[in-house]
């Protein structure tokens, strides 16, 4: 394939573009640089990539490919496309790529720990290997059929039989990837609302061990939060007579279980790694920080610029008071990004994924210590998400909204009640911060959809537009 990488490049400055996953969709110039490229076993290759742009630091990806030099394969929606060398496909969709990637990981972790480390051998392959799980771990298996999860997202996971799920990071960036990292913290304390790691990989990224993906165990009793949330908002919205405490659908003891899980976590991983009150300094920067993402979003997004002033009032009011009153929390590690497409519900209760954060933020920002109630605000966000996705094709019922209000804070009051109880503080009793993680959630959200799903910018336009007028959290 080496002889192919003009052509390969090509194709992929192309493809990379059209991916959800492709995070430069605000920058020009985007193109492809292939800066390696190793077998991981028939038939199966990896290229590692970097995009460069006509300003600023290129980014890193992975892309597995797999080559076929013959018929068509059936799985046409993955052919990135075609070369000298043959069809290419997008090596995670591809079934024999998936397995092979499998195959690799488990030969891999044979011989050492739990790492598959991909190392260069001078072009000839990767040999990538230390292995044996440890004892305490179930043995890898793997001769298991393999499938993508449906929806892209910001990376791709394969689920192999209904024992594992494999999560392959698309962007890289440089060290041990935040969500490995707190979800290995989280399952060494024992905590029962992540699923275990089993495995991972990495290779080297400009002289850092770089996580490319992990192997957890397959959850496979679970129900995303974000499906069970549409089903309860689905039912209300049947009922036009009944309230939301009403309908049989009603979800907000789950989310009384959900707050009381995340404020869990954050337990675990305060007791499990370093946290510090807040400075004068920390307020200070986090609210310059603030300022920053409304910069960035303003410009890229008009829209925002009528509700700039009031959002830089309420940013400002933060750095007024001493820090203990304005947050009388540590600032610890955390979640990074929560929301209702972050949980599962599984028979014994809430588990939390995904522990990488927002994923458009650079890394070595999301792995400081942080506000807690940051996670709070993604989730009470999520509510608001929830109840007005199931409007987007129905606006010429205006009814509806007042329904869509009535549900989001039935369930966001629970959410903090049970978050409150197991923390031993209500969200709620830290009410500027809180709605201005709020609000930077929300500007967050505008960019995020104006870039990635532009029919939905309306549902964080609306919270925008709310929040600057000065709603309170709490009704
Ligand atoms: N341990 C697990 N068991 C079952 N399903 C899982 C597990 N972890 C994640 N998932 C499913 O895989 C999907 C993708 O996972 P996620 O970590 O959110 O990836 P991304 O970073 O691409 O958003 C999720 O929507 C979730 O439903
Ligand atoms: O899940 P990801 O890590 O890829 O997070 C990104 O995509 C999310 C959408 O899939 C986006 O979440 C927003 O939409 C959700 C509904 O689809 C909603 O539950 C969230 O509250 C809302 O923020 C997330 O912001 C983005 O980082």
């Amino acid at each position: 394939m080496g002889d192919h990488h003009a052509e390969l490049a090509d194709l992929l400055t192309d493809w990379l573009p059209r991916q959800r996953w492709f995070a430069g969709k605000g920058r020009s110039g985007g193109r492809v640089r292939i800066r390696r490229d190793v077998s991981l076993g028939d038939p199966l290759r990896l290229l590692l990539v970097d995009v460069d742009y006509d300003q600023g630091p290129p980014d890193h990806y992975q892309v597995p490919v797999v080559l076929r030099g013959d018929a068509p394969h059936g799985h046409d929606g993955f052919l990135i496309g075609e070369c000298a060398g043959g069809l290419v496909y997008d090596g995670l969709h591809d079934p024999d790529g998936a397995a092979a990637l499998l195959r690799f990981l488990v030969r891999a972790t044979r011989r050492d720990d739990l790492v598959a480390e991909i190392r260069d051998t001078g072009g000839a392959g990767a040999d990538g290997a230390h292995g044996a799980p440890t004892e305490s771990r179930t043995p890898l298996t793997d001769d298991l059929p393999a499938h993508a999860v449906g929806a892209e997202q910001s990376n791709t996971s394969i689920v192999y039989g209904d024992a594992y799920i494999l999560k392959v990071f698309r962007r890289l960036w440089p060290g041990t990837n935040p969500d490995l990292e707190v979800t290995r913290t989280l399952a060494d304390v024992g905590s029962v609302h992540v699923a275990t790691p089993v495995a991972w990989l990495s290779a080297d990224v400009e002289g850092h061990r770089t996580t490319l993906g992990f192997l957890q165990e397959y959850l496979r009793s679970g129900t995303e939060g974000w499906r069970l949330a549409l089903a309860s908002v689905r039912d209300l919205y049947a009922e036009a007579d009944l309230h939301a405490d009403e309908v049989g659908g009603d979800f907000s003891a789950e989310s009384e279980r959900l707050g009381a899980a995340t404020a869990e976590v954050h337990a675990d991983l305060a007791r499990a790694l370093p946290t510090r009150p807040p400075t004068t300094d920390d307020l200070r920067a986090l609210v310059a920080y603030l300022h920053g993402r409304l910069d960035a979003a303003v410009e890229a997004v008009p829209a925002l610029r009528g509700y700039e002033a009031a959002a830089r009032k309420t940013y400002d009011e933060l750095t007024g008071a001493a820090p203990a009153l304005v947050h009388p929390r540590p600032f610890q590690r955390l979640h990074g990004d929560l929301h209702l497409g972050q949980v599962l519900r599984v028979d014994s209760g809430w588990v939390l994924f995904d522990f990488e954060g927002e994923p458009a933020r650079p890394v070595a920002d999301r792995v400081g210590l942080e506000s807690p109630l940051r996670d709070v605000a993604g989730m009470l966000r999520s509510f608001d998400y929830a109840a007005r996705a199931m409007l987007l094709d129905r606006a010429d019922e205006p009814a509806l909204v007042y329904r869509a209000q009535e549900w989001a804070q039935r369930n966001r009051d629970a959410f903090c009640r049970g978050y409150g109880a197991a923390a031993g503080r209500d969200p709620y009793a830290d009410e500027a911060i809180l709605r201005a993680f709020e609000l930077d959630k929300a500007v967050y959200e505008v960019l995020y959809e104006t870039r990635h799903r532009p029919g939905w910018t309306v549902i964080p336009l609306a919270s925008v537009e709310r929040l600057t007028q000065g709603t309170p959290p709490a009704a």
